[in-house]
């Protein structure tokens, strides 16, 4: 008898950074809450599930040898959870994944995220489990506060852990340059380190999230970049003081200012436009002060099937007379 094996499904995924971030106190249950802005940038990862009989996943691309291949995949939690979901057996649920990583590695980008994310819509797809986004994001905050973001994309406003979404209105595209760190930061030591700092000084707390939303809807970098902020900055220059020196060269070098990304260490530079990304990262690049550079742009689409992206879409038939 014939048996038809369903063609493996590839779902790209992007980074994100918090143009604001404001982290309130910890609590009962360990999480801060948040008010923080999404933004998707063009820093993707690709994820692909296939039918195996012999589970696994593979790593390729930046930093892939530093993502764990075993269950502590955030990845490979998201086909156990649907696999459990729809009754299959979550220690043999018959699937392999293969994750390119574009997204650095514990840089503050919320790559395992992005990973965990494609995952769900991937799974969704090869399964046929006909779940809606609102399910997906069920599903996607049970595996970590920033998954429910990775498949949604855009802008967003988070509250909450950073799980419950609004979208918010961008106008025009943001141009950014990523500069990408030698060694990853750990996001609840980041978390740690500013409840320690909180007990001994006063750090500055970002203000209300409301301009930044203005700016972002009148589309002025400029406007924007006054106004980017985020309160786990102090725990991260305070943990790698190296980044003072990476946010000073990048605007030494032309960009409109640096931040941050969530709890670090990738540091984010807001730019004028496009050439001048180019520019800024040629020069910081130049500078000593990070591993390498990459040029993005947001806001750009949560994650999405390979073959629904207009470039991949299959050319119309050709009529000929
Ligand atoms: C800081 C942020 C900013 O967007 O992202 P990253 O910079 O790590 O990408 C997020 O809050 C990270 O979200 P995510 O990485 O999904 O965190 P989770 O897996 O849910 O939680 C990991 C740990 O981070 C801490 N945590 C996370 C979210 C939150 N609102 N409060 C917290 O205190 C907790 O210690 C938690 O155990
Ligand atoms: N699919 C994955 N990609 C990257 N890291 C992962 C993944 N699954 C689990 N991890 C683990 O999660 C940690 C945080 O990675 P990541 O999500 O990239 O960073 P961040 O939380 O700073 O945004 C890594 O140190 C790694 O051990």
């Amino acid at each position: 008898m014939l048996s038809v094996v369903p063609t493996p499904i590839t779902v790209r995924v992007p980074a994100k950074v918090n143009l604001h971030l404001s982290v309130g106190d910890a609590r009962p249950d360990g999480y801060h809450e948040l008010v923080t802005v999404f933004q998707a940038l063009s820093l993707t990862d690709e994820v692909t599930v296939l039918a195996a009989e012999e589970p696994g996943i593979d790593v390729h691309g930046e930093g892939a040898d530093s993502v764990p291949t075993g269950a502590s995949n955030l990845a490979w939690k998201a086909v156990q959870l649907l696999a459990e979901h729809s009754g299959r057996d979550p220690e043999e649920p018959g699937v392999r994944l293969s994750i390119n990583k574009g997204i650095p590695v514990a840089g503050g980008m919320a790559g395992g995220s992005a990973d965990a994310a494609a995952t769900l819509l991937a799974l969704n797809q090869l399964w046929r489990l006909e779940l809606g986004r609102d399910e997906l994001s069920e599903f996607a905050a049970k595996l970590g506060s920033d998954v429910p973001f990775s498949l949604q994309g855009g802008t967003a406003l988070g509250t909450g852990r950073g799980e419950r979404l609004v979208p918010v209105l961008a106008r025009h595209t943001f141009h950014w340059v990523i500069a990408l760190d030698r060694r990853g930061l750990s996001t609840p030591a980041a978390y740690t380190e500013l409840d320690r700092l909180r007990a001994e000084s006063r750090p500055n707390r970002v203000g209300e999230v409301e301009p930044l939303l203005e700016a972002l809807a009148s589309g002025d970098p400029r406007q924007l970049a006054l106004l980017l902020g985020n309160d786990l900055q102090a725990a991260a220059v305070s943990l790698r003081p190296g980044l003072r020196r990476t946010l000073r060269a990048g605007v030494q070098a032309g960009a409109l200012a640096g931040i941050v990304s969530g709890s670090g260490p990738t540091c984010a530079f807001l730019c004028t436009d496009a050439d001048a990304a180019v520019r800024v990262a040629a020069e910081l690049s130049g500078a000593g002060v990070c591993r390498t550079v990459r040029v993005a742009h947001g806001p750009v689409p949560g994650a999405k099937l390979v073959s629904e992206e207009p470039a991949h879409r299959p050319t119309p038939p050709q009529v000929h007379a």
